[in-house]
């Protein structure tokens, strides 16, 4: 596989009338994680039906582990792994049963299923049926079931959606691990959170349109609200430099003064320069940016719905 395990150009959906992708592009490197990020109905489940083959596109490419997603579908199902929202398990089947379907299916060989039991914590409930399965547990049988047959690229349709706190956690561990193997992760998610903890690169999709991609750090930069603290060791050094910096502003506790700019290091420097020419030195300095939720206001003119869920 080249190092771009998917490229989309100008992927169109519409259902009748509804347009629900408007002509995205994306771009994935091979190894990474990469978080689709949007609130209900953006569109996601449908990019993922798309890339998986699932349903076609009105318009557009798409390549996906080198294989175009139209000419050679096949290969693009041979190559990847699909996690959903609604788990693929079969609810009246043992854990094991569900791994021995999907080993049948992908005629990958029972030897598999023990190891992988074992890596998601499932061994000693593998003769239950998954109707008594936690919500978690049927999260990580569903993407047991998923690298069966070791796929190069898994997408995981909001694979953290409804679980606690805890669970939701383990299964960010087991999605770093499965990165570091080398696999590639597309990831849907409404959780700003989510994109922010395990995501490479972040592309924000709002009404059928990505409005913003980048790393997460990137993206934050690009909407008011960064800014430079800097802590003096007393309230004539914080007013010094507040005079000789025009844009600064000081914090109510006399001696922090904050400078708005985007962090950058040609900023940072000219900034640390103009105030050594005034023979004026901070003790303390931090950038701080604005978080996702800042980030999904700005650039959709809406708070996030998901935000409350996410930090519960
Ligand atoms: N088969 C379909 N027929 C008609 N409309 C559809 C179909 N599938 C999806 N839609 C509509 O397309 C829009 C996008 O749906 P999609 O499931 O892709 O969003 P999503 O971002 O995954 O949202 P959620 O977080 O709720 O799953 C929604 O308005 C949905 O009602």
């Amino acid at each position: 596989m080249s190092d771009s395990a998917i490229e989309v150009t100008g992927l169109r959906k519409a259902f009748g009338t509804k347009v629900v992708l408007d002509g995205i592009d994306l771009h994935v490197p091979a190894g990474t994680i990469f978080s689709l990020l949007g609130p209900n109905g953006a569109g996601k489940t449908t990019t993922v039906n798309l890339l998986t083959t699932l349903i076609r596109a009105d318009g557009g490419s798409a390549r996906v582990a080198g294989h175009d997603l139209i000419k050679n579908a096949r290969g693009v199902r041979a190559a990847i792994g699909v996690t959903g929202q609604f788990a693929a398990v079969d609810d009246l089947l043992t854990g094991q049963e569900n791994l021995q379907l999907m080993v049948d299916l992908k005629r990958a060989g029972s030897a598999v299923i023990p190891g992988l039991l074992e890596r998601f914590d499932l061994t000693g409930a593998e003769q239950k049926a998954v109707a008594t399965y936690s919500g978690g547990m049927r999260r990580k049988l569903d993407l047991a079931m998923t690298l069966v047959g070791a796929p190069q690229i898994i997408f995981l349709d909001e694979p953290t959606t409804g679980l606690d706190p805890r669970s939701r956690r383990t299964m960010w561990d087991i999605i770093r691990d499965l990165v570091a193997g080398g696999v590639t992760i597309f990831l849907t998610t409404q959780y700003l959170e989510e994109a922010d903890q395990l995501a490479d690169r972040i592309a924000v999709l709002d009404q059928g349109r990505i409005v913003a991609q980048g790393t997460a750090a990137e993206l934050k930069r690009q909407i008011p609200g960064s800014h430079v603290r800097l802590r003096f060791g007393d309230p004539a050094a914080a007013e010094a430099a507040a005079r000789v910096v025009p844009s600064a502003t000081r914090d109510d506790d006399g001696v922090t003064v904050r400078v708005p700019g985007d962090g950058g290091t040609a900023s940072l420097r000219e900034l640390l320069n103009r105030l050594d020419d005034h023979g004026t030195h901070a003790e303390e300095l931090s950038v701080h940016t604005p978080d996702l939720d800042d980030v999904f206001l700005a650039l959709t003119g809406r708070s996030h719905p998901a935000t409350e869920a996410s930090t519960r």
